[in-house]
């Protein structure tokens, strides 16, 4: 499990060693990770270290003291290392190694500012420690004219020296991965203690490149995180897995109530999810000609035109592929959701649901439909608004409403009521196709319907009470990524369909539960002796 800490969660952490005098030792550990992480990504790129050359752009705080450490130790290495000074003072200690070493200082005015960013634009590694999680708004005056013209440069003379975010890209948001001002956006970020939260929220993941995490000694006073990502390992244990007496009723059962006349692939695709993702049996709800479709790509599925009180299941997904004016699936979709059972409600059934609801309904829209749910809970916030803090967008939709909500997107994001979130980024952007997210609410839904009353395997990794239906969201959208990224990968990384999302996805599902012992040890109990 990936997890992320506000920057407030990481300075209370680091408190007590600060108390204890050790603050000068915290970031020499920083910065000897991020001096290592460059000359690894170096090597890697077949650069030679000796006399290459490195530009760390230096803010006040000690974020700055972090880049300048770095600097000091690159320099003994040979490189050619440049500090470009962004602020009126620098890190007293920092600065004293940095020079020690035979770095280079340089202060930012508005007349070297040409210079210096066309020295930054041709360097072979550019380090950015201007702001850390001290900042307070983004990149201001000639801090963010350097940061906008070294962009500049690099574009147009397409450069591509390496760019590494000293414990966040300046300019970001730590919590949210709210951008304000102009941002570098990084290869790598080398994050210190922990990851914080706002580099696994877009937009904050789009400037923040991979994500390398580096110790240095305050995880132990670590709280419980503000986000998590689930991994394979974690994947493995959440899985369901059929017990030897197994049938299909017991295993779970699915109503879908997708898919209209004008739209009727989305029911397709929503069961093709479904079927792919353990659920014991499947029964669509819908209109005969949607019905006769589903039969004919899905033979597998039940298809009726009743309703949803004559229809015994164990979760509900509504909404794929239904408009405003299909009543009859509509009205399903609202007795879907007063039934109790735990529903996904996507597309169509978004704009019709109550108010408020309940935990176990898992809202799944993208950023135009979260806008315009916001819209119609009285509020004001635009697509664009959301697209620039989706982490604030889906907590509050979650408050809001009550629901679990997942955002999706190239980072999807998901949030409980009560503050549990989880960030998965397992895809291609080829997912972005027309159907792909039918299939993940038809995936989603498979693993509600077989979600049960056993809720140890989610306390075992620290999710708690209804923490877990954001959990079983966020597992769906990791196998949905990952099989969408291993069709693409299948086709020497070229574009899919959303179908050969749901074909990839019993593969995915049985090489993650493979790789774990976990796995590995829940498949066996197949084969126990008789006793
Ligand atoms: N604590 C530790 O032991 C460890 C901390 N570590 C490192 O410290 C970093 C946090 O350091 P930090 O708290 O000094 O804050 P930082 O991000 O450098 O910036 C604050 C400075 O910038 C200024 N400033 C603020 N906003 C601004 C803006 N928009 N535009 C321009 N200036 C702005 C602000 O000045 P002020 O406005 O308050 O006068 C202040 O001087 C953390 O990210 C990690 O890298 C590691 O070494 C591990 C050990
Ligand atoms: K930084």
């Amino acid at each position: 499990m990936i997890t992320a800490y506000t920057g407030t969660q990481v300075r209370a952490a680091e408190e007590p060693l600060l108390a204890d005098g050790l603050g000068d030792v915290l970031m020499q550990r920083a910065a000897y990770g991020l001096a290592a992480a460059v000359v690894n990504e170096l090597k890697s790129r077949g650069s030679r270290l000796n006399g290459s050359r490195v530009v760390v752009l230096v803010g006040k705080g000690n974020n700055g003291g972090d880049g300048l450490y770095a600097g000091a130790f690159l320099a003994a290495r040979g490189m050619r290392t440049t500090a470009v000074l962004t602020g009126n003072a620098a890190h007293p200690g920092g600065l004293a190694a940095f020079e020690r070493a035979g770095g280079r200082v340089q202060r930012l005015t508005e007349a070297e500012l040409p210079a210096l960013a066309a020295e930054a634009a041709g360097a072979d590694a550019v380090i950015d420690a201007v702001l850390g999680t001290g900042a307070k708004g983004g990149l201001r005056g000639s801090a963010a004219h350097l940061i906008d013209a070294i962009t500049a440069t690099r574009d147009a003379e397409h450069r591509d020296g390496l760019l590494v975010a000293c414990d966040l890209p300046s300019g970001i948001d730590a919590d949210t991965g709210e951008a304000a001002g102009p941002v570098l956006p990084a290869d790598i970020t080398v994050t210190f203690g922990g990851a914080k939260t706002g580099l696994l929220a877009d937009p904050g993941a789009d400037y923040a490149g991979r994500v390398l995490v580096v110790e240095i000694g305050i995880e132990e006073h670590l709280p419980a995180p503000s986000m998590r990502r689930l991994e394979e390992a974690d994947m493995a244990r959440l899985l369901p897995h059929p017990s030897r007496r197994a049938q299909k009723y017991s295993r779970g059962v699915l109503g879908v109530v997708a898919g209209s006349e004008n739209y009727p692939g989305a029911a397709v695709l929503a069961c093709r999810g479904a079927l792919a993702a353990g659920v014991g049996m499947v029964r669509y709800l819908g209109p005969p000609s949607v019905a006769d479709l589903v039969r004919q790509s899905c033979p597998e599925v039940v298809c009726s035109t009743g309703t949803v009180a004559e229809n015994r299941v164990q979760a509900w997904l509504v909404g794929s592929g239904m408009g405003p004016h299909d009543h009859e699936q509509l009205t399903r979709a609202r007795d879907a959701i007063a039934s109790d059972l735990p529903v996904v409600a996507d597309a169509g059934a978004l704009p019709a649901l109550p108010a408020m609801l309940a935990p176990h309904v898992v809202l799944t829209p993208h950023a135009g439909e979260l806008a315009s749910l916001f819209q119609r809970l009285g509020h004001g916030e635009d697509r664009e608004a959301v697209e620039a803090g989706t982490l604030a967008a889906v907590r509050q939709a979650a408050v809001r409403t009550g629901a679990t909500v997942l955002l999706k997107g190239a980072t999807t994001l998901v949030a409980a009521p009560w503050g549990t979130t989880f960030s998965q980024a397992d895809g291609t952007p080829w997912l972005a196709t027309a159907g792909s997210g039918d299939v993940l609410a038809g995936v989603i839904g498979a693993l509600l319907a077989q979600a049960g009353a056993d809720v140890g395997r989610f306390t075992d990794l620290g999710i708690e009470g209804d923490g877990r239906w954001a959990a079983i969201a966020a597992l769906g959208a990791a196998l949905h990524g990952r099989a969408g990224k291993a069709a693409s990968e299948a086709a020497s990384g070229g574009p899919i369909a959303a179908g050969g999302i749901a074909d990839a996805l019993p593969e995915i599902w049985g090489k993650v539960s493979m790789l774990s012992n976990y796995g590995a040890w829940k498949r066996n109990s197949h084969s126990q002796p008789l006793r």
